[in-house]
């Protein structure tokens, strides 16, 4: 079965941003995929449609059976539970909770027993899942910090505890957004290498927004590139040149202009 499949998924913000224009793709099992792009190309707001933190205007996203689109426009939270519980999320700026301690965030990670925001605060973990997320920060290399306030951690150790906290949930399908964006090179590459490593060793489909070229190059099995919204390169359709990756990023102001001189020529 497709784990992930986007089906002309557009994407309006209700200021009028269209941050996604139509994009389609199929994401394969155990696939490594990299979403490239410049700032405002949409990469994030396609990864948080994926796993409903945003709802696409319209077009369709299934993971495995369910419909995300539909699911969060129904507000069929079952489905979008069902969703969470299979898609783990590594963002840029590790989302953790500096002032708790670095075993308590990754207990976060098992969102899918707790309904309501304050039981964050007052659930207790069973002794289970205390194992199990002291098994996810060993996995990361960081048991012996389990007890430490997360904020007191290095950016690179930050980051280890938020891919600890996404292992905890035992997703199918990670979407990590920029996860080294924040990082010095070494620390990035350290925790690219044990991104992938983890994901390889579960076969873990995922989905990786990345800005640098090279080490997308060298991870990705399948390079993925938006421009302006739209889907624009596709490495599993044609080999994809470094020439034709870094024009992903070239100045485009007069593409721009062109855009949006067709655009207003159509709705007027
Ligand atoms: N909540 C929002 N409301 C309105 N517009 C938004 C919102 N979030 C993002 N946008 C806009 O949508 C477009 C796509 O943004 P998005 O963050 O998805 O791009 P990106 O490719 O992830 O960029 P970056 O590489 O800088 O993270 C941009 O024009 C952005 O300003």
């Amino acid at each position: 079965m497709i784990p992930l499949s986007i089906h002309q998924v557009k994407k309006q913000y209700p200021d009028g941003t269209q941050a996604v224009k139509g994009v389609s793709f199929n994401i394969n099992p155990g696939e490594g995929t990299i979403l490239l792009g410049s700032n405002g190309s949409g990469k994030t707001t396609l990864l948080r449609c994926m796993n409903g933190l945003e709802t696409a205007t319209t077009g369709s996203i299934y993971v495995d059976d369910i419909d995300v689109v539909a699911a969060k426009k129904r507000k069929d939270h079952r489905k979008i539970k069902r969703v969470r519980q299979q898609v783990g999320m590594v963002f840029q700026r590790f989302e953790l909770i500096g002032n708790l301690g670095v075993l308590q965030n990754v207990l976060f990670g098992s969102l899918g027993r707790i309904r309501k925001p304050w039981e964050m605060f007052t659930s207790t973990a069973t002794k289970e899942e205390r194992d199990r997320a002291m098994e996810c920060l060993d996995r990361v290399g960081l048991s012996d910090y389990a007890g430490q306030r997360a904020r007191s951690l290095s950016g690179g150790q930050q980051q280890r505890v938020g891919i600890a906290r996404m292992l905890l949930q035992e997703p199918q399908i990670v979407l990590a957004d920029e996860p080294i964006a924040s990082l010095d090179p070494k620390s990035g590459r350290e925790v690219m290498n044990l991104l992938w490593e983890i994901v390889r060793e579960r076969n873990l489909t995922v989905v990786c927004a990345l800005h640098q070229l090279a080490i997308a190059q060298e991870y990705g099995d399948r390079l993925i590139g938006m421009r302006h919204g739209n889907l624009v390169m596709d490495s599993a359709e044609k080999s994809v040149s470094t020439e034709e990756l870094n024009h992903l990023y070239d100045d485009d102001e007069e593409e721009e202009e062109a855009t949006a001189a067709v655009e207003a020529e159509m709705t007027s």
